[in-house]
């Protein structure tokens, strides 16, 4: 009984805390542990692409502005019977140091099991969120932003709820598969007795170095898919994206941070694969080789939304994707796209289960994410060839100051 309390809240000794909560499995990887200390590279310096390095400590998580990467794994636990606001603190508390560690190229802090030995971090993040239970689970309902109320039903949602939802969220991208395996190794052994995983999904884009130049991200229609996000540059890019400081004191914690809507969105690839090239392109209002709006011009030329063609209809069609979700249409509506395409496998039918795993960024989903999805539900030509599988809805503290973890400012605050 004392035990499990003391695994529950994370205060056993590193190696007790990692081979009990791993059981007799985990107990064979104790003492086959990595040296706790030090960097992961033996073997001799990473490449370039391994020893490029996204810093974990910042005003914004890493992982929301960071660089698409080749390789993701998006998780979510919920946290276990009896565990409450002490428990999860204390798992954040680890999760902030085994991710600190890890993304600075250095092994586990516990227990580490070799698999990204010889490798760089290789643009490794983590990102951590808290769903709309956690605040239930760990008594701080007070201090649940509304931006976090639960999404509303879509006509076209076809939900798992045991794919969906959730009190923790982790998302964990690296360009190297064996350090973003590694990572989410880590990170659950952290979990020990104090979180259950309820889902996972993992996902990949376009490799670095693939292309000649960095270009946008294909997904797995084969659209370029990215072009219109907005751009850091930009003058209200920061107010769109990341939760300002004019919250209500109680939802201060936040203030920096962003909320990530996250979607299965399963593609229908056999029913697309048979649209011919022209209608393919109608159902986006782009063209699929270069991404360019079916108006013309180069993949970033302005859509010209009012130009009729010759036979008297818009030449990008009411209907086409990309009118009807860009912010002119939706009150100025928007989010940042940043999400993987998955493929899990052949279906009994033939059909592949793959799609996009959908993940957007916005200082508020009611000005984000919901009505854009509202227009788009009620008549995107591209909800015949998708469908939305899960969904979840998670606030993403700031990021983690020196000696700090994530989420400590709600935690402790
Ligand atoms: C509710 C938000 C959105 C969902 C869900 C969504 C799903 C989805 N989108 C594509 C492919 C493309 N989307 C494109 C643009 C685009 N999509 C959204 C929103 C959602 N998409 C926005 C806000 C925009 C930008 C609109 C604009 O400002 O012009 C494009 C065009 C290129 C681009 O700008 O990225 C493509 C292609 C798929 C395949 C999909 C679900 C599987
Ligand atoms: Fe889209």
């Amino acid at each position: 009984m004392e035990i499990s309390r003391r695994r529950l809240l994370g205060t056993v000794g590193a190696a007790g805390a990692a081979g009990l909560a791993l059981g007799a499995a985990g107990g064979a990887l104790v003492h086959s542990e990595v040296s706790g200390s030090g960097t992961a590279g033996s073997g001799g310096a990473p490449g370039s692409l391994g020893a490029t390095r996204v810093d974990f400590q910042g005003d914004h998580q890493a992982g929301i502005t960071t660089p698409l990467q080749a390789k993701g794994h998006v998780l979510a636990f919920d946290l276990a019977p009896g565990a409450g606001r002490t428990e999860a603190a204390a798992l954040m508390r680890r999760w902030s140091d085994t991710a600190r560690r890890l993304t600075a190229g250095e092994t586990a802090p516990v227990a580490d099991t070799g698999i990204a030995l010889g490798s760089g971090p290789s643009s490794l993040t983590v990102t951590f969120g808290f769903g709309h239970s956690f605040f239930e689970r760990t008594g701080l309902t007070a201090r649940r932003p509304a931006a976090l109320d639960p999404l509303p039903d879509f006509s076209a949602d076809r939900l798992d709820a045991r794919r969906s939802n959730g009190d923790l969220w982790v998302q964990i991208g690296s360009d190297d598969a064996l350090v973003a395996f590694h990572a989410l190794r880590a990170l659950q052994k952290d979990a020990g007795e104090a979180a259950r995983p309820r889902w996972q999904m993992n996902g990949f884009n376009r490799s670095p170095g693939a292309t000649a130049s960095p270009m946008t991200a294909r997904n797995l229609m084969g659209q370029v898919d990215g072009t219109n996000n907005p751009k850091p540059t930009e003058a209200d890019f920061d107010r769109r994206i990341f939760v300002q400081g004019t919250v209500p004191p109680e939802h201060a914690w936040m203030v920096g941070g962003s909320y990530a809507v996250v979607r299965r969105i399963r593609m229908l690839l056999d029913h697309w694969d048979q649209q011919s090239l022209a209608q393919q392109e109608q159902v986006i209002g782009r063209t699929k080789a270069t991404g360019a709006p079916l108006t013309g011009g180069d993949e970033t030329t302005a859509p010209a939304l009012d130009k009729i063609g010759a036979d008297g209809k818009p030449v990008i069609p009411s209907n086409a994707h990309a009118r009807i979700s860009a912010p002119a249409q939706n009150g100025g509506a928007a989010m940042l796209r940043r999400p993987f395409s998955f493929h899990d496998g052949i279906d009994a039918d033939g059909a592949p289960d793959a799609g996009l795993l959908f993940i957007c960024w916005q200082a508020d989903p009611s000005r984000g994410f919901v009505p854009v999805q509202r227009k788009l539900d009620r008549g995107d030509a591209l909800s015949e060839f998708i469908r939305h599988e899960s969904s979840g809805l998670y606030a993403v503290p700031p990021g983690a100051r020196a000696g700090e973890y994530v989420g400590q400012r709600l935690l402790e605050g």
